[in-house]
């Protein structure tokens, strides 16, 4: 189901508080709305017959595109439809349109990928153009020119992006090829569940799966491998994908924080491996790569109609260097803040300075707070801040809120009141219960340890 059509009762309440709707206006106005359907980035919405759609859309069709986007940090297009709009056996074959689009890009989907990181959409300047030209050559010839081909660069520099313009080449290129893009935690992951699950059932069928997968492709992406780190299984497990896979002649890509060289916990058989092909670097970028970029943001988010002044651009270009991620960050950050104050402000360099407050302190000396370690785990688990802020208690939102409590009270020093406050609310009791279950767990759960270090060390990369 599609995000908005799942969180709509989460959106609507959320609109109710945010704009101090009276019990009456939510009931009259609100509450009967319907999503109708939602195609691409559109939502339509129907009104019942009793209310005016013009009203509706005056009063409301603002304040709901922001509480859309802040519940599914995806920005919506709304419109809304009487139940007797013309329009409607239109929108039926949209959607159909749509769905079969969907279909099509299945393929990329299977392989993991994210629709948005294409060749198209990379921005190729002095810091990158290397790594780029290795990656459109290993696309283009997959197997067969640098093999393996290693990424390597600091955090948020666009390892993964290449990485996933690359597989989506190819796919586009040769649908028929099998493409596999996994990070190494995954990796690791199934490989410590395939292991242990092996032994449970006293056979070795759920190893064979597990090779069956990661040796069955013709093009093996492995991001962050410096994740694999110190684990002798995985690595042991690693050396014999790669040498399947290479010794058939398919395509091995990987991304590391770090050259081969300088992973120290890295096997010295698999180092030499890491080397056999073609290494490139990605650097940070200069100040008109990252202007470039910012650019190129606004272009593909549509973001030109927030008419954003040149100065603002260059003060973000200025400011924000070594990540690209903090980059495109903090023009989220200045378009939300805009919007959080109902576009009364201007968008102009205080406004943008208030978006960077955090990004440029917690770069000068990155302090580990609550606030930077729930973003992390926020990113880790592609959960929103909202949601591990909230009362869900479903697993994939209540396992990462207990991980954050847990690093939260393990890497600084908040008592546990102040974390429960932190995360919207909760009483002392119920982070004391979330502390203790992953303490413990971390000792018997293999998996959940891994990714517990894993997280530690995107929080303190030293
Ligand atoms: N050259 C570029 N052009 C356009 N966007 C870029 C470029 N480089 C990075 N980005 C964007 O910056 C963000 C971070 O990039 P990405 O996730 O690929 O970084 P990474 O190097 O893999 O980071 P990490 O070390 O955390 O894995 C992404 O949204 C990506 O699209």
């Amino acid at each position: 189901m599609n995000i908005v059509k799942e969180k709509w009762q989460e959106i609507i309440e959320h609109l109710r508080i945010e704009h101090g709707l009276s019990n009456v206006s939510f009931s009259t106005w609100i509450q009967p709305l319907k999503v109708y359907d939602v195609i691409e980035t559109t939502v339509f919405i129907l009104v019942n017959m009793n209310a005016s759609v013009e009203y509706i859309e005056k009063k409301y069709l603002l304040p709901l595109k922001v509480c859309i986007a802040e519940i599914t940090g995806t920005e919506y297009e709304v419109i809304f439809l009487s139940e007797d709009d013309e329009r409607i056996d239109e929108i039926q074959n949209m959607a159909i349109e749509a769905n079969q689009k969907k279909k099509s890009k299945s393929a990329a989907e299977k392989a993991g990928l994210n629709p948005k990181y294409t060749f198209d959409t990379f921005v190729v300047g002095g810091n990158n153009n290397f790594a780029h030209a290795a990656s459109l050559a290993v696309a283009e010839s997959p197997g067969e020119v640098y093999n393996p081909l290693f990424l390597y660069g600091g955090v948020g520099l666009g390892k993964t992006h290449l990485m996933h313009s690359i597989a989506h080449f190819i796919l586009e290129n040769s649908p028929k090829k099998k493409v596999l893009y996994v990070t190494s935690e995954t990796f690791t992951n199934e490989l410590i569940d395939a292991l242990k699950n092996g032994k449970t059932a006293g056979n070795e069928s759920a190893m064979s799966k597990f090779r069956d997968k990661y040796r069955n492709n013709d093009v093996l992406l492995i991001d962050d491998i410096q994740f694999i780190i110190g684990k002798e299984s995985t690595q042991e497990e690693f050396f014999h994908t790669f040498n399947h896979l290479h010794t058939s002649g398919k395509q091995i890509i990987i991304s590391s924080d770090k050259p081969p060289k300088d992973i120290e916990t890295l096997e010295a058989r698999l180092r030499t491996r890491f080397e056999w092909g073609l290494i490139a670097d990605i650097s940070a970028p200069n100040y008109e790569t990252r202007m470039a970029i910012l650019q190129k943001k606004i272009e593909l988010d549509k973001l030109e109609k927030y008419n954003i002044p040149q100065d603002v651009i260059e003060y973000i270009a200025t400011n924000v260097k070594t990540n690209i991620r903090e980059l495109e960050g903090s023009l989220n950050k200045l378009i939300a803040l805009y919007k959080l104050n109902n576009n009364a402000t201007e968008i102009d360099i205080t406004l943008a300075s208030e978006a960077l407050k955090d990004i440029i302190s917690s770069k000068n000396n990155r302090e580990v707070t609550p606030e930077l370690i729930l973003d992390i785990v926020s990113e880790h688990f592609g959960v929103s801040i909202v949601d591990l802020k909230s009362n869900k208690r479903n697993a994939d939102i209540s396992t990462p809120r207990q991980i954050a409590m847990y690093l939260i009270r393990s890497m600084t020093d908040t008592p546990l009141k102040s974390i429960g406050i932190f995360l919207g609310g909760k009483d002392h009791s119920t982070v004391k219960h979330g502390v203790d279950k992953i303490t413990k767990e971390v000792t018997t759960d293999e998996t959940l340890s891994n990714t517990v270090s894993i997280i530690k060390k995107k929080i303190n990369p030293a």
